[in-house]
């Protein structure tokens, strides 16, 4: 297993590029299922879930046609991960309707085939994605959407086996009594082909939701209420091809706006969009940052600050976003003063603590919050990723310690950043990946 290894205590300063949002992309690929036109996606970052859903729609019957094409910011194409990735995804037909157990444990959001499938064949048979090192997850509303649509849903042998009625899903309304951004994509894929109307109620607002509703949109489904918490459908019998480019990741770009802040340093970052994630940036400007917006992307500055301890609470779209929890969380180990970090959305989402400690951190955990009092100095030290977010937030808390830091199970980092090394080494850190 590859290790990334750090030798931190420098103030980064350069450009960094922002790739496609990973999960737009994971959301917006499998839409691929609900036409036998083409469907092409610009802007599609180069990850290792996305290779996973590739293979997941290469066996349901999708044709895949993967380019590169020149980043429009970048002479190669090639610099600090500026390479925009063309793919095209065509499923003439279904080949078969299963989403294996082998697939779906690599990659939760293999669930989102689910609605795809149903609502154009008929029938689908996906594996139940289980826990994760974050929460248990389970996907019960994903199911009772689909079962307000007339879908007949059974458990059997940990495979979700649903069915549409004979004539096909019919209009509903949907009312989800917690928000999920994955619920949400799944009842919309299944309503567009559904007949009638479908209303989905307390919809999640995030805005790789509102770039799946756009991307069907330019498929010919009819959305009303796109970016609201309301989505209203009338169903069609067929949508068609389209061309979509993926949003701005805004995930990787909190990440790295915090890797400005954490090492006091300066990084522009461009290809994004501030709106995206206005409320890590209100947050960010309040322990002491200046965040300037630009026509393309936004500059984080932190050189010369002393940055205070702001408290933060994860919640839906467009609060503070759990994705960026524990990014936060090693920045405010490094700010002056206590915060308070409450952690709303997954039950088991502070894996990072234990491994922030070993590096000097000073974090108790009360329930679902973490008291943070902040240090003048992390010390580097060999670190264990347990997830995602938490493996980017030890290489954040790397940049900022003293000496040297090596990260293990990098596994977790190469589902979400693309070519994290050069794109931080661009703006000076000391990084090197170090291969199994
Ligand atoms: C691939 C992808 O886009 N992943 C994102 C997506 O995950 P995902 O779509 O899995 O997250 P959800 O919004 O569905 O989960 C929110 C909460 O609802 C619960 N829940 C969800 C569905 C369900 O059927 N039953 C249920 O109880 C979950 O356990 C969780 O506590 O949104 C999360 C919340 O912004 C992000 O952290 C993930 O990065
Ligand atoms: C939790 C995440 O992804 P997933 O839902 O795929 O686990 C994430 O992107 O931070």
């Amino acid at each position: 297993m590859d290790r990334i290894r750090i030798e931190g205590g420098r103030r980064l300063d350069g450009t960094i590029t922002i790739s496609g949002a990973k999960n737009a992309a994971l959301a917006v690929m499998p839409a691929c299922l609900l036409t036998d036109g083409p469907l092409v996606l610009t802007n599609v970052p180069r990850l290792m879930d996305i290779e996973s859903m590739i293979t997941l729609l290469a066996q349901h019957g999708a044709l895949v046609e993967d380019a590169f094409a020149p980043h429009p910011n970048t002479a190669s194409g090639t610099a600090d991960g500026g390479a925009t990735r063309r793919l095209t995804l065509r499923a003439a037909t279904i080949a078969s309707a299963t989403a294996p157990y082998d697939i779906v444990r690599k990659m939760r959001a293999s669930v989102l085939v689910l609605g795809p499938l149903l609502a154009r064949h008929g029938h689908a048979r996906v594996s139940l994605p289980g826990g994760c090192a974050i929460g248990t997850r389970p996907v019960d509303l994903h199911l009772k959407a689909l079962e307000a649509l007339g879908a007949e849903i059974t458990l059997e042998g940990g495979y979700i086996d649903a069915r549409a009625p004979a004539g096909g899903l019919r209009g509903a309304e949907i009312v989800f009594p917690t928000v999920t951004v994955g619920g949400t994509e799944n009842a919309l894929m299944a309503a567009v082909l559904a007949q009638g109307e479908t209303v989905i109620e307390n919809a999640a607002r995030e805005p790789e939701i509102t770039d799946l509703a756009t991307c069907l949109t330019a498929m010919g489904a009819h959305i009303e209420g796109i970016g609201t918490n309301t989505l209203r459908i009338q169903g069609v019998t067929a949508l068609h091809g389209a061309e979509h480019a993926i949003l701005p990741d805004r995930i990787e770009s909190g990440t790295y706006a915090l890797a400005a802040a954490i090492t006091r340093g300066r990084i522009r970052l461009q290809g994004t969009r501030a709106d995206l994630l206005q409320a890590v940036i209100e947050t960010l400007e309040e322990t002491g940052v200046t965040v300037t917006p630009e026509a393309d992307g936004f500059t984080v500055d932190a050189r010369d600050r002393t940055l205070r301890g702001v408290d933060v609470m994860t919640k839906p779209f467009p609060g503070f976003p759990t994705d960026m929890q524990a990014q936060w969380m090693a920045l405010m180990a490094t700010a002056e003063g206590a915060s308070m970090i409450t952690e709303n959305i997954f039950e088991n989402r502070f894996m990072h603590v234990p491994e922030l400690a070993r590096m000097g951190a000073d974090i108790n955990i009360h329930g679902g919050s973490a008291i943070v009092r902040g240090r003048a100095h992390l010390s580097g030290a060999e670190v264990m990723a347990t997830d995602l977010r938490a493996s980017v937030c030890l290489v954040l808390a790397a940049l900022a310690a003293e000496g040297e830091t090596v990260v293990n199970r990098v596994y977790h980092l190469d589902r979400g950043y693309e070519t994290v090394e050069a794109k931080l080494a661009a703006c000076g850190a000391a990084i090197e990946r170090l291969r199994a």
